[in-house]
């Protein structure tokens, strides 16, 4: 059965799947002034009778389990949404491979190649891929936006009694807890105020890269950066989310640390087949079981750091001290919020914030280690903007023009977050010609859609000059938000950029960062969160 599906799909005969896929390959879809012509992978014109969701190409159960089981994408779907592109990546990639491997991305098949711009999901969702379509159902996002069914994360909450936060929480109760939220975190000058917090968790930082190098047989060789990068975000969120360090970037974790990342990392990766698997399979397979263990570690080393707060905070009124705190104090005292709402607000808030930073900064590195140019130019900035003996405040850092568009390079190529949804609740709308009713849900392919060749040519190349204002076309804004969109996107964000700034401002001024021979291309894999597919050994050579 794999056999045949694979050959029918690579003989180009794949009409019995794609029932509409006529459509695609007749016209492209201008939404500026709705008028058409011709290109593959397009859509009908506002001139044609407008379609219907059920125009739209279904990708079937079956073809989904054969794609993630038979043809391994079942870590690797943002792969399936598209990786090819006129003279883009397979193109790029076909020339520098060997033969066998060159066989092995042939076999690929990719849905945006397959389908065009649109089609629907197996879960009858409509799958976008282009910035335009994105823009499409993003200007229509409503006042109270939902991404859609997050049963598999409330179900948990449910079992337990907890509350729900900013993930899980929907209508006018998300409302209401991003409001008190988004205060001192969403603006940039809230979160500027963590920079005196940030910048000693970095000072603590490069003094453990440099224990770490010195002590490596080579004298300056860091293995596995990704892992002391997450341990760097979470000592870093700890610090801004309980006012408390955590110790990570000692030389021995604390237990309890240990058994949080133990506990993240075994959450996110039973997730998918927690969502995959029937109910009636959860007690004899063993993805549920590890899952809500998952979640039950996560929960618990929030709730004990909540805990502790509040009896400091107790202690100091009983002692009639001044109460002082910037995150987790202000939420205690100043808020009306019940401690149910706080313990899963925060959790939820500690959990969005480490795995995202760390990864994306674990990309940074190895982009610029691979390309030397880039990392001089970045050089060249950090060491004449700020003078040498003085750590940098946020103002600096958040205009250096240079770090910043590295920053987003990285966030284009390796969106940390692959896939993203909303369901537009209220009314019906009409996105790329085609009309649909309230309710619809979409998926947002961000790989995709951030390596578009035509809105990124040479999309899998690293070319953070793409970002600078120089007189440049500057490219679609919604060809890349890595944060999402509107009122419901990161409530982080300022804190991250700042966080990820901080930081490979001060590594970059001290250190060359160069590849590992040993170690060649990092591919990423979809663990809920875009990461890297093997350990990253960098080397760290001390500038002089
Ligand atoms: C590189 C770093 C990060 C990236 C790329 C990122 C990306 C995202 C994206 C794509 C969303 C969904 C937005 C939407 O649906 O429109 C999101 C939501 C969220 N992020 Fe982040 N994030 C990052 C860091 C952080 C940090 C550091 C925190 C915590 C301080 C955080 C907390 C959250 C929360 C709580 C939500 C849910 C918001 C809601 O539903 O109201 N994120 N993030």
């Amino acid at each position: 059965m794999a056999a045949w599906l694979s050959r029918r799909a690579l003989s180009g005969k794949t009409t019995w799947l794609l029932p509409s896929s006529h459509i695609f390959k007749s016209h492209v879809y201008c939404r500026e002034v709705g008028r058409t012509s011709s290109a593959p992978g397009a859509l009908p014109s506002l001139q044609d009778k407008p379609q219907t969701v059920e125009d739209l190409h279904r990708v079937t159960f079956l073809e989904t389990l054969y794609r993630l089981v038979f043809q391994g994408y079942y870590n690797r779907e943002h792969d399936l949404q598209g990786r090819r592109g006129a003279g883009g990546y397979l193109q790029q990639s076909m020339e520098a491979q060997p033969r066998l491997q060159r066989e092995e991305i042939n076999f690929k098949l990719y849905e945006k190649q397959l389908y065009g711009p649109m089609y629907r999901d197996r879960l009858n969702s409509v799958s976008v891929n282009t910035p335009q379509l994105l823009e499409e159902v993003m200007r229509n996002d409503e006042t109270f936006p939902t991404r859609g069914d997050m049963s598999v994360w409330t179900e948990y909450r449910d079992m337990r009694g907890h509350g729900y936060g900013p993930f899980t929480e929907e209508g006018e109760r998300w409302y209401k807890l991003r409001v008190v939220l988004n205060k001192r975190m969403l603006h940039p000058r809230d979160s500027a105020q963590y920079s005196g917090v940030i910048n000693k968790v970095v000072t603590d930082f490069v003094k453990r890269i440099n224990q770490l190098r010195q002590a490596s047989p080579k004298g300056d060789v860091v293995a596995g950066i990704s892992n002391k990068l997450y341990l760097f975000s979470l000592e870093s969120i700890s610090s801004i989310l309980f006012e408390t360090r955590l110790g990570c970037l000692e030389k021995n974790i604390p237990a309890g640390t240990q058994e949080f990342i133990n506990s993240v990392i075994q959450m996110f990766s039973n997730s998918r087949a927690a969502l995959i698997c029937p109910r009636w399979s959860r007690s004899l397979l063993p993805f549920w079981r590890r899952y809500i263990d998952g979640w039950e570690g996560i929960f618990s080393f929030a709730k004990t750091l909540i805990d502790k707060k509040m009896e400091d905070i107790q202690q100091r009124v009983d002692k009639n001290q001044d109460v002082e705190g910037e995150y987790l104090t202000y939420i205690l005292s100043n808020t009306q919020m019940s401690i149910k709402d706080v313990y899963a607000s925060i959790t939820e808030l500690l959990l969005a914030g480490v795995d995202t930073t760390s990864n994306t900064l674990t990309w940074a590195l190895y982009q610029l280690s691979k390309n030397p140019e880039i990392q001089d130019r970045l050089y060249e900035e950090v060491s004449t903007l700020v003078p040498a003996d003085r750590i940098p405040t946020a103002a600096e850092v958040t205009g250096m023009l240079f770090l910043r568009a590295v920053v987003k390079e990285t966030l284009r190529m390796y969106p940390v977050v692959p896939t993203n949804a909303r369901v537009i609740t209220e009314k019906p709308i009409s996105v790329g010609g085609f009309q649909f009713p309230k309710n619809t849900a979409f998926t947002f392919c961000h790989y995709a859609i951030s390596h578009d060749e035509n809105t990124f040519p040479e999309s899998f190349k690293f070319k953070p000059e793409r970002w600078l204002r120089d007189g440049r076309q500057r490219p679609n804004p919604f060809g890349s938000i890595p944060f999402g969109y509107g009122v419901r996107s990161c409530v982080g964000r300022r804190i991250a950029e700042l966080e990820m700034y901080l930081v490979l401002f001060r590594l970059i001024r001290q250190f060359e960062v160069k590849p590992d021979p040993t170690v060649g291309e990092l591919k990423s894999i979809n663990r809920t969160v875009l990461v890297p597919d093997k350990k990253l050994d960098l080397h760290f050579v001390e500038r002089v």
